[in-house]
């Protein structure tokens, strides 16, 4: 397992994401998320958009992962699509550049142009892959971190409950990158897991950020009683 200077150790990374629609979007509601985390342990964040990279980046002294989700017209890539998104993370401050690095719609040509853009600008880059393919891509590419980020989020990755641990495992054995878990990491012991599988870093989004899916799950549980 591969390790990167910019953080201080292994650990948690926790991202912090409200969406337009999503009730804790503006304003400084992610900004102190996010100094909960660091305040708890959380050795770096990651965020999406321009405004909370910035409030983000005020209010606390970890790394920050940006990310721009945006929509394009004939597209399923949305996180950083497009090379303007790489401009305005890297504007807003962001340590660290986040993209989609899939193998659809020629997206990979893309995603190394990308990738190139923002070192060229400094920034290191974290590659969010759904396949092992895709992983081994990005690290031909020059990104300086692989995440597991879109597995079971492309029409051809295994749709899966659970982390993709099998796909931390086989990048965290290949790659010379360090490879950071990420997606539907609910609990402390699946963040573990995850370490062990060999990821240097975990990202742990929704089960800390987004009150209204965490709380989802336990309306849910207590239906499965009462109904
Ligand atoms: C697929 C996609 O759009 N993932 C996004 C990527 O930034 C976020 O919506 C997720 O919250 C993030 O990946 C963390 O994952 P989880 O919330 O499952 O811990």
């Amino acid at each position: 397992m591969v390790l990167s200077e910019l953080f201080q150790s292994r650990g948690l990374i926790v991202s912090c994401q409200a969406l337009e629609d999503e009730p804790l979007h503006g304003g400084d509601a992610m900004a102190k998320m996010a100094k909960a985390a660091v305040m708890a342990g959380a050795i770096g964040i990651r965020t999406n958009g321009v405004h909370d990279i910035r409030s983000i980046k005020q209010a606390v002294s970890v790394p920050v992962i940006g990310l721009i989700k945006r929509v394009i017209p004939d597209s399923d890539v949305f996180i950083t699509p497009t090379l303007d998104e790489v401009k305005e993370i890297v504007e807003a401050g962001a340590d660290i550049v986040a993209l989609d690095v899939t193998d659809r719609e020629g997206r990979l040509e893309h995603a190394a142009e990308l990738i190139a853009y923002a070192h060229r600008a400094g920034r290191p880059v974290m590659a969010d892959v759904s396949t092992y393919e895709e992983g081994l891509a990005a690290e031909r590419f020059g990104a300086d971190f692989i995440g597991t980020t879109l597995s079971g989020y492309t029409a051809y990755s295994p749709r899966l409950e659970s982390p993709d641990f099998e796909l931390v495992r086989q990048l965290s054995a290949r790659v010379n990158v360090p490879v950071i878990a990420e997606g539907r990491i609910w609990t402390p012991e699946a963040a573990a897991q995850a370490l062990e599988a060999g990821a240097a870093y975990v990202v742990v989004g929704s089960a800390i950020t987004r009150p209204q899916l965490i709380t989802a799950r336990y309306v849910q549980a207590l239906r499965r009683v009462t109904e």
